[in-house]
């Protein structure tokens, strides 16, 4: 039998990809990676950052908005295709950027889609390529949705890169990408709908401060439809017609010039053709064991989105790919440590959590203090003119260690990676409180959240 033509091959070029590639090259193994699309992945180029710098704008416009007749004199107006250069300017050196980046290090870098043809080889359009290893690093999709007119969604990589804004948008779901997107478009001036399954948005959030920015999402003038599902989309000639079933209320229509997809996202392995390499799945999710390598073919791992192993989040993405440099380098048997993963959904204003939930800590065996609040009064809330700002902070009794924090409000994005430190490193309370925060911050707000 011939030599493979590489140590390692990686579908994929986004965070996950990266983190497994250029860390093996280092090491002296032969490494090429492939992507079908631009080189970059989701994170930076219809993700994470393009989302972030809108925020950004809508973000400052929702300043001036809320600081009106505190200084600010006049409204601010969001220019759609200035914001969305802007945002392009961030995203167009991406592909040549990252491709190079694995040029310098050694890496070959092949483009097309990757499919198996045996246990060890992959065919990339018409060219056969073979490894000892290969690292799934593919990625997510929208999740299908079986529902008559489902084509006629638009997906968040469509929103990412909406030349105009149209006046009516639905959003069909109620997770991040409509939290995000709706906050967006409706401080763009557009009317925002959001229809979302269950009795709550942002149902990985703690629920009563989700209550919280559920006020300004009601302020902001998005129209949030809980409990009721989208049960089909029809094109007419004045744009679309979107029904819903609410639990108790039953059937009805809202009209929109654009409905978007924002119903959750599943592993990108559906094309891959796994029964050729003998890689098991199970209802599209790979079956992997804890070292993040596959049950029923030794040579195949995943990581990020493509593994669904812990949440779907860039960091965690990188945090897998460490993982499976040191099994694959190191023989290391090592597993993933998903504990205190932070998440913020970028909403105005944001929302964050980390560790333990409310439900969690009152399932658990040792008692948990919860310290929270509604802060609206706090001077951190009354300068940002910002009424939404809450916390809970969850505190094992007896140690008085940290074991979770929820956020809503100015910087929650930031001040949530504080407690994220804590919750890693197992610190107590006092150990934060004996911090001298920089004054007047978000974060000197800790010492009263504990
Ligand atoms: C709108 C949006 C906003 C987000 N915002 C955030 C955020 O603020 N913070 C956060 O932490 N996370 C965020 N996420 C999630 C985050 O982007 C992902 O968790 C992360 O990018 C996953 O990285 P990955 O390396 O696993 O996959 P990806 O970056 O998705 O890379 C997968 C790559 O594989 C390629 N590919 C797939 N199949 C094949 C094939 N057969 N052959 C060749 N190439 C293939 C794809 O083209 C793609 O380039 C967001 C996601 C979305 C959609
Ligand atoms: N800030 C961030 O970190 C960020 C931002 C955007 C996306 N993401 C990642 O991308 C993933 C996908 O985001 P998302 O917002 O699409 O999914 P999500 O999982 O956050 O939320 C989807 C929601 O849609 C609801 N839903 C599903 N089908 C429905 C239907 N037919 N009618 C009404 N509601 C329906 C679900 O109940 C769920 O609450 C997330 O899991 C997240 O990890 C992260």
């Amino acid at each position: 039998m011939s030599a493979p033509d590489y140590d390692l091959l990686v579908i994929g070029t986004g965070s996950g990809a990266r983190g497994v590639a250029k860390p093996c090259a280092q090491a002296g193994w032969r490494v090429a990676v492939v992507d079908r699309r631009p080189y970059g992945g989701t994170c930076a180029q219809r993700g994470c950052d393009p989302k972030k710098v809108m925020v950004g704008i809508a973000r400052a416009v929702d300043d001036a908005a809320r600081l009106q007749g505190h200084g600010v004199d006049g409204a601010l107006r969001l220019d759609w295709s200035a914001l969305m250069a802007f945002k392009q300017s961030f995203v167009d050196s991406v592909p040549k950027g990252v491709e190079a980046g694995f040029r310098k290090a050694g890496i070959d870098t092949l483009h097309g889609a990757a499919r198996f043809t045996g246990p060890t080889s992959m065919r990339i359009d018409d060219r056969e390529v073979s490894a000892r290893h290969i690292v799934l690093a593919t990625g997510a999709v929208p999740a299908p949705l079986p529902i008559p007119g489902a084509d006629l969604m638009r997906s968040s990589d469509d929103f990412l890169d909406l030349g105009h804004l149209p006046a009516r948008v639905v959003f069909v779901g109620g997770g991040y990408i409509a939290a995000e997107f709706a906050c967006i478009a409706a401080r763009a001036g557009a009317a925002v709908t959001v229809v979302q399954r269950g009795p709550r948005m942002l149902k990985g959030f703690d629920p009563d401060l989700v209550a919280i920015l559920m006020e300004r999402f009601r302020a902001l003038g998005i129209d949030v439809r809980t409990d009721s599902q989208v049960t089909g989309i029809e094109q007419h000639k004045d744009g679309y017609r979107v029904t819903l079933d609410h639990k108790e209320e039953g059937a009805s229509t809202v009209k929109a010039d654009l409905v978007v997809h924002a119903a959750g996202r599943v592993a990108q392995v559906a094309d891959l053709d796994l029964q050729a390499a003998g890689v098991a799945a199970e209802k599209g999710r790979l079956t992997l064991d804890r070292t993040l390598r596959s049950t029923t073919n030794p040579a195949v791992w995943a990581v990020g989105d493509a593994a669904q192993k812990g949440p779907p989040l860039t960091p965690v993405a990188s945090h897998d790919a460490r993982v499976v440099v040191a099994n694959l380098l190191e023989d290391a048997g090592a597993g993933p440590d998903y504990r205190a993963v932070p998440t913020v959904a970028f909403s105005l204003p944001p929302i964050a959590s980390v560790g333990l939930t409310a439900a969690e800590a009152r399932a658990r065996v040792k008692p948990v203090r919860q310290s929270c609040g509604f802060a609206a009064d706090w001077f951190t809330a009354r300068h940002n003119a910002e009424r939404a700002y809450g916390y809970k902070v969850l505190i094992e009794e007896g140690t008085e260690r940290v074991l979770g924090a929820h956020l809503v409000g100015p910087h929650a994005d930031e001040v949530i990676n504080v407690f994220a430190l804590a919750i890693r490193q197992g610190l107590t309370t006092s150990d934060l409180k004996d911090v001298m925060f920089a004054y007047p911050t978000t974060s000197s707000d800790i010492h009263s959240m504990l």
